[in-house]
This record gives C-alpha cells, structure tokens and sequence, in this order.
C-alpha cells in the first residue's frame, strides 16, 4: 500500500520536518517520554516546545530543572478540547505522548481509558487539524496489537482514530502518524526499578513468569523512533523500531549480576490479571504491508477504508506467508547481553567502571 492515493513522498513533505525555530507541543509534557523529548528538542534547537499536561507540580518542576525560555507551559487535559487548542495555537507539530499507560488501572476503570486514550486523542487531532498543525506523531503500544487488556483496546482505538483522520483528510496540511513501541528500560513504576528496590531492601525479586518475554528499549530509542516518524511519516503510517527482548528470568539475573549480587532470590509470583505471556509490536497482517527501514519497520496506511468490496470479496494472500512480530521470536539476549545493555542507562552509569 505504499503507493496509496492519500500519501505525498516522503521527500515531497521533507521540508516540513524542520525543527530549527519550529514550535513543537507535546501532550504529556511532563512524563518521562515528554520531558526526555522536551530536553532533545531544546538541544536541537527548536523555538518554542509548549509542554501541555494536567499536573502543575511535575510543570513547576520542570520549568525549574530546564530554566529555558523557550519551554511554555500550559495546564488542560486532553479530555477537555479547549485547553489542548490553547495549547497548539502556534504550533507547527504535536507529539501527542498523553496517556493513561497502566494496565491495571485502565483494567479496573477502563472508561476513563476511554476518555483519556481515545476521545483524547481524537481531540489532540482535530484541535491539531484546526490549528493547522503540520504533524501530529501519536504514540502507542505493544500493548495495542491483539489487546487483551483495557489499556492496549484503547491505545489500538487511538490508532484507529489517527488512521481514519488520515483517510478522511486526503488533503489536510496536518500529517498525523503512529508510533508503537514496548517495554521503556527503568520507566516509573516499571520492573527495572522495582528490582533494583528489592535488591537494595535484602527482599527476593518477585518474578511473574520466567519464560514471559518483552522487547526492550531505552527512552533515548523512543525518542529517536518518534523523531524518526516526525520526519518520515505520510498521513497514517504506522512506525515501530525493531528491539530485541528478553525473558523475565534473564532481566532478573541481568538486574542481580549487574548489582553484584548474582544469586540474589527470586521469588515466583504468578502471571498478573491482563498480561501477556509475549507482546507483538507487529501482527502477521501488518507485517504483510511493512516497509523495512534498516532499524525500524513502516507500515502504511490501510486506504481501503470506502471500498467494501476489498474487505469483503478479496483476500491477501501475503498474510499467511508472515507471522507476527514479537517478543518471542525477535533478537533474544542472553544475560551477559542484557547485562551489557542494561549498562548503557543512565541509571546504572555509577556501576560502569566497576568489576564486570
Ligand atoms: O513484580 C513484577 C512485576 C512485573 N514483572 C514482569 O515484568 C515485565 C514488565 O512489567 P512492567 O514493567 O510492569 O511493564 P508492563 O506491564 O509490560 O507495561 C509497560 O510496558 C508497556 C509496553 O509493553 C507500556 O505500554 C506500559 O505503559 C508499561 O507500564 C512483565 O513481563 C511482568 O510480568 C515481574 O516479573 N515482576
């Protein structure tokens, strides 16, 4: 489908991806993807990043950690479509990173994921498409891809929100695109951390599934596959970057060895309500129309929307020639793999220096 009657070239739209000077506003500003991205942008020399987010004490923070001129702040939600507009007058591009991102918690009030995840994001598009926004990058989730949990249905109705705008709005100036990736390396309140915790408290690190996988990916690689989508993307396309993955037995001896305390115990806990033995950042369908793009993976948009026929009366016989993308049959780091990746975090920079 990358021929679709929808998509200018890439090189056709290329000079709209500049940075220098632009205005650039991001939802969820204030999260570890926002102010990661916030930092880059003001080092690449944007003119103005307008950091839209719900909560004044973490924008407090932040406009003391940065003390940067060109960072705005502007308090809404992206439920409510009048402070996201306020916050895009004047933008040329949007990355939109505002979520609810906790499996359990979209499990218990999966409405609100509604609203947040999906209404949202519709409103982070139309006020982008009013404001005449030139790109909006929105970002999903492994977790979207065969969902079973309230989470990753709401994140997958996000992506199917920013697909049909592509296809409604051949002709709009604002190029919204899609970016999915897995599990972020120390993200807050993920297992990283919460080992590194139970280590530092003498407890044993508890274990869902040993044999459960997930793709890893540091937060600098996230901003480099958003990025990567900001200058690349034709309206609808789908981007993910390839990472490799691990079992939850090996990033707990990796976390314990890299801590010096490799026979550190670990205590099985069973797999949690919603979770995945693996994720699939790709499906076999997907796979089928996916552009490889050295370190990442495009996928166009489906632009069958308005002729049924094509869903109904023809099939794709290139579907069952792929199989998903997952964290089953990607690149599966051993421990000293995993060790040396793990080295690479910020958060475990001290130890570089001391006995491997
Ligand atoms: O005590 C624990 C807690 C978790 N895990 C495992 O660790 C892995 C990662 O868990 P966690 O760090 O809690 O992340 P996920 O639940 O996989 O979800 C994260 O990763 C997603 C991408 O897949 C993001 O979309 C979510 O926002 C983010 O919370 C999973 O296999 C868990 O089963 C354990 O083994 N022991």
């Amino acid at each position: 489908m990358s021929d679709s009657i929808l998509a200018p070239t890439p090189s056709a739209v290329a000079d709209d991806r500049c940075l220098a000077e632009r205005t650039v506003a991001i939802t969820g500003g204030t999260g570890s993807f926002g102010s990661t991205m916030a930092a880059h942008l003001l080092r690449r020399g944007v003119g103005a990043v307008h950091v839209l987010s719900r909560d004044e004490a973490k924008q407090h923070d932040m406009r003391v950690a940065f003390a940067d001129e060109r960072l705005r702040f502007f308090l809404g939600d992206v439920r409510d479509r009048e402070s996201v507009a306020a916050a895009f007058v004047g933008a040329d591009h949007v990355f939109h990173a505002a979520a609810l991102k906790q499996v359990p918690s979209c499990e218990f009030f999966p409405l609100q994921a509604v609203q947040t995840n999906v209404l949202g994001s519709h409103n982070v598009i139309e006020a982008a498409h009013a404001a005449g926004v030139a790109s909006v990058v929105c970002l999903s989730t492994d977790k979207a891809v065969h969902p079973i949990n309230a989470m990753g249905q709401s994140k997958a109705l996000m992506e199917k929100t920013a697909q049909a705008f592509a296809r409604q709005h051949p002709g709009s100036a604002t190029v919204v695109s899609i970016t999915r990736y897995g599990n972020v390396m120390y993200s807050r309140g993920s297992v990283i951390p919460l080992f590194v915790r139970q280590i530092a408290e003498g407890v044993p690190m508890t274990l869902t599934d040993p044999a459960m996988t997930r793709f890893l990916m540091s937060l600098g690689e996230s901003v480099d596959l958003v990025e990567h989508a900001f200058e690349r993307a034709v309206p609808g396309d789908l981007f993910v970057r390839k990472a490799p993955a691990c079992t939850m037995q090996t990033l707990a001896q990796s976390v314990a060895a890299l801590l010096g305390v490799p026979d550190h115990p670990i205590q099985v806990i069973g797999t949690r309500h919603g979770e995945k033995q693996h994720e699939t950042l790709l499906s076999r369908e997907e796979m089928t129309s996916a552009l490889d793009e050295g370190d990442y993976y495009r996928v166009p948009v489906d632009a069958r929307s308005m002729e049924y026929s094509l869903y109904f009366e023809e099939g794709d016989q290139g579907a069952v020639r792929r199989t998903d993308y997952t964290s089953e049959n990607t690149v599966r780091m051993d421990v000293e793999q995993t060790v040396e990746l793990l080295r690479t975090l910020p958060e475990f920079a001290h130890l570089n220096g001391a006995a491997r």
